[in-house]
C-alpha cells in the first residue's frame, strides 16, 4: 500500500475510447420513458438528460427514433453443462456471444453438482469454465441436488461475500438424478429462509414423470412426443402448488423457473391468494415463442431439438396467456433456460424419448421474441417489457440498480433498440454453436442495432463485437432487499385486475440525473426498494400501469410503435462473427 498521491490525466489527454455518448433515443425504464442522451465513461453511465457537457474526442451514437434500454439479464441459462450423458453446444464463450449479439449483457447460470459432489468443487468448477470465457457479466446460481448436513454447511459458506451466491435451485422433477423429495425440499427451502437466499424451483412432479414414461415407453410409445404425454400439464401445476404450499410452512419467499403452461400459472395465481412471502415466476422465450406441436413433426430431429423440461405445450393459445401473464404481473420475468444440445446428442434419445438430452436454445433470441410476441402485439409497453428482460431478475438476485436500470451511477450495459429492426430467426445465422434454433424462420421486428457491455460497443450497428473473458462474475449478496424486505402478506388479499395494482414505487426507482449531477447513492436506494406488495405478492410494475402522462397507451392494439417513429426503411441486422476467441477488434 502505498501513499502517493494519485495522478489524475487531464480529460483531454485520457483515451476517448472509454467514453460514449449515446444521443437523440428515448430512455426506456422499468417505470417510465424520457428523451434522454446518455453519457457513459469507463464503463459506468456518468450522466443523463440533454445538452450534456461532455469531452471532446468522445464517441457519439446517434439513436434518433430508437430506445435505450437496459441491457437484458437473461436469469436462466445451462452453458457448458453435462447432463445425461451430453454436454451442451453452447459454452461460456458461445453462449454468452449469442446473449449479447441478441441484447443480452448479463446471464445467470446453474452451478449444478453431481449427487454425492460438494456444492463448493462444483462452485469451484463453474468459474473455472466460466470466468476466462465469458463475453458479458454474469452470476450464479446454485443447485442443491442432494440433501446432507454437508450441503446445508455448504449452503451458508456459498452466501458469504467469498462466494456471492444468493439463490439455490431444487429440483422436484429428474427422479433418480437431481430430484429432491419432499422433505428434503422443506429442509433446502427452510435453509434458504435462514440464509437470506431465494429457492428456486424446477416443478414438475418427478415420480409421476417416471412411472408414465415407464407405461409410455412399455406400450411402445418412444418417440420425441412421448415426452410431452409422460408430463403433462397436471404435473406441472401440481408441483407448482406443492413448492408453493412447502414455501408457506417455511415462510419464505419462492422462484418458480420457467413456467410453461396455463394451468402452472393458475396453480401460482391461487396459491399466492394465501402465500405470506413473495412467489416469483418465470417464463421463457420458448413458451413464449413456440409451442409442443412440433413434438408430433415426423423428423425425429425437428421434434427432439424442442424437447425440454417442463415441455411446450401442445395447446395453441399457450404463448399468448403467457404473454399476458407477464403483462400484467401474474408472472415476472422471462429467461431462455438455454441449454443447447447438437443434433449427435439428442439422437441418444433416437429409440426412447426419455434419453433425448432436454434444453433449447433462446439466450440469443429471448429479447426479440418477447418484443415481438408482446410488445408488436399490444399485450405489453417497452416499460414492462424491460421490467420483464431486465430489470426484475436485477431486482430479485441483488444487482439492482447496478444492473437492470439506465441510470447515472449503473454500469453502462445499454442497448440501442430498433424498433424496426427485422431479421428472420435461423441457425444459419444465429451467434451460437447448436446447430438447431427452435425459432427457425420466424420473422421478428425489433432488435439490438447496438449492445453496449460495461461500456464497451460489443455490438456495433450490427457487427458483433465480442471480448472473450471480457464478463466478470457478479457476486449477489444475500438477504436481497426486494426479496426479503417485503410487508409479510396476509392470507385475505386476492388477485387483483391490474387497474387497481397501487402506484409504482418510483421512489424506489434512481433519480434520473441531469447534466452530470447524480442525486442518488446506489447502495442506499438499494437498501430502499424492497417493494410493496402487488397481485403477485412482488413488486414488480406493470406495463399497463406505469405509463407517464403524455405516453402513448401501447396496450391500444392500434397503436403501432414503428409507426411513431421516422421513415420505415428496415434495416437487416448484419452478422459479423469473430472466429471462437476473437479478441481482435479495438475497444469501440
Ligand atoms: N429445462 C431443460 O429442459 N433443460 C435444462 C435443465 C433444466 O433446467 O431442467
Ligand atoms: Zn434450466
Amino acid at each position: 500500500m502505498t501513499n502517493a498521491p494519485v495522478k489524475k490525466v487531464p480529460i483531454h489527454l485520457q483515451s476517448s475510447q472509454n467514453r460514449l455518448l449515446i444521443k437523440n433515443g428515448r430512455v426506456v425504464n422499468e417505470d417510465g420513458m424520457e428523451d434522454a442522451d446518455v453519457y457513459v465513461e469507463d464503463g459506468i453511465i456518468k450522466q443523463l438528460g440533454r445538452n450534456l457537457i461532455i469531452p471532446g474526442g468522445t464517441r457519439v451514437i446517434d439513436a434518433t427514433g430508437k430506445l435505450v434500454m437496459p441491457g437484458g439479464i437473461d436469469p436462466h441459462t445451462h452453458l457448458e453443462l453435462e447432463m445425461m450423458g451430453a454436454k451442451t453446444a453452447d459454452d461460456f464463450y458461445t453462449g454468452t456471444r449469442a446473449a449479447v449479439a441478441g441484447g443480452t449483457t448479463t446471464v445467470i447460470d446453474f452451478v449444478l453438482p453431481q449427487k454425492g459432489q460438494s456444492l463448493i468443487e462444483a462452485y469451484n468448477h463453474w468459474r473455472e469454465k466460466a470466468d476466462n470465457k465469458v463475453c458479458c457479466d454474469y452470476a450464479l446460481h446454485v443447485g442443491v441436488t442432494w440433501w446432507s448436513p454437508s450441503v446445508m454447511k455448504e449452503m451458508e459458506q456459498l452466501c458469504t461475500e467469498e462466494y456471492g451466491i444468493n439463490s439455490f435451485k431444487m429440483f422436484m422433477a429428474y427422479k433418480d438424478a437431481w430430484m429432491l423429495d419432499d422433505y428434503q425440499l422443506y429442509c433446502a427451502i427452510e435453509t434458504c429462509k435462514n440464509l437470506g437466499a431465494l429457492p428456486m424451483v424446477h416443478a414438475e412432479n418427478g415420480h409421476i414423470i417416471a412411472r408414465n414414461t415407464e407405461k409410455l415407453i412399455a406400450a411402445g410409445k418412444t418417440d420425441p412426443e412421448g415426452h410431452e404425454l409422460s408430463r403433462d400439464e397436471e404435473v406441472e401445476a401440481e408441483a407448482v402448488n406443492r413448492a408453493c404450499v412447502i414455501a408457506n410452512q417455511a415462510n419464505s419467499p419462492l422462484y418458480i423457473v420457467h413456467m410453461m403452461s396455463k394451468s402452472a400459472v393458475r396453480a401460482l395465481e391461487i396459491a399466492r391468494t394465501r402465500q405470506r412471502q413473495p412467489v416469483y415466476g418465470e417464463t421463457l422465450a420458448a413458451t413464449v415463442g413456440t409451442d409442443g406441436t412440433h413434438y408430433r413433426n415426423a423428423c425425429f430431429r425437428h421434434a427432439a431439438g424442442h424437447v425440454m423440461s417442463p415441455p411446450l405445450r401442445s395447446d395453441p393459445s399457450t404463448p399468448q396467456a403467457i404473454v399476458e401473464a407477464l403483462a400484467d404481473d401474474r408472472l415476472q420475468l422471462i429467461g431462455s433456460d438455454n441449454c443447447t444440445f447438437h443434433e449427435k446428442h439428442k439422437a441418444l434419445g433416437k429409440n426412447d424419448f426419455s434419453r433425448i438430452p432436454n434444453g433449447v436454445n433462446g439466450v440469443e433470441d429471448r429479447m426479440a421474441i418477447l418484443w415481438q410476441k408482446g410488445v408488436n402485439t399490444g399485450a405489453m409497453d417497452p416499460c414492462r417489457f424491460v421490467a420483464a428482460t431486465s430489470a426484475t431478475a436485477a431486482r430479485v438476485f441483488n444487482l439492482w440498480p447496478r444492473k437492470g436500470l439506465v441510470a447515472a451511477g449503473s454500469d453502462a450495459d445499454l442497448l440501442v433498440w430498433d424498433p424496426r429492426l427485422t431479421r428472420t430467426i435461423s441457425a444459419a445465422s444465429h451467434a451460437h454453436a447448436v446447430d438447431f434454433n427452435i425459432f427457425e424462420g420466424q420473422n421478428v421486428v425489433g432488435g439490438p442495432q447496438y449492445v453496449i457491455v460495461n461500456g464497451r460497443v460489443c455490438l456495433d450497428d450490427g457487427d458483433l463485437r465480442v471480448v472473450e473473458g471480457f464478463g466478470r462474475f457478479l457476486k449477489t449478496p444475500a438477504f436481497c432487499p426486494y426479496v426479503f424486505s417485503s410487508e409479510p402478506k396476509h392470507h385475505t388479499v386476492h388477485h387483483q385486475e391490474p387497474h387497481q395494482l397501487p402506484e409504482s414505487p418510483r421512489s424506489h426507482s434512481p433519480q434520473r440525473v441531469t447534466n452530470g449531477t447524480p442525486t442518488h447513492e446506489l447502495n442506499i436506494v438499494s437498501k430502499q426498494m424492497a417493494g410493496t406488495t402487488l397481485s403477485s405478492g412482488c413488486s414488480t410494475p406493470t406495463g399497463r400501469k406505469m405509463r407517464e402522462p403524455g405516453q402513448r397507451d401501447l396496450q391500444n392494439s392500434t397503436f403501432s410503435l414503428s409507426k411513431e417513429l421516422d421513415a420505415p426503411e428496415n434495416k437487416p441486422s448484419v452478422r459479423v462473427r469473430n472466429p471462437p476467441g476473437g479478441k481482435s477488434s479495438g475497444l469501440w
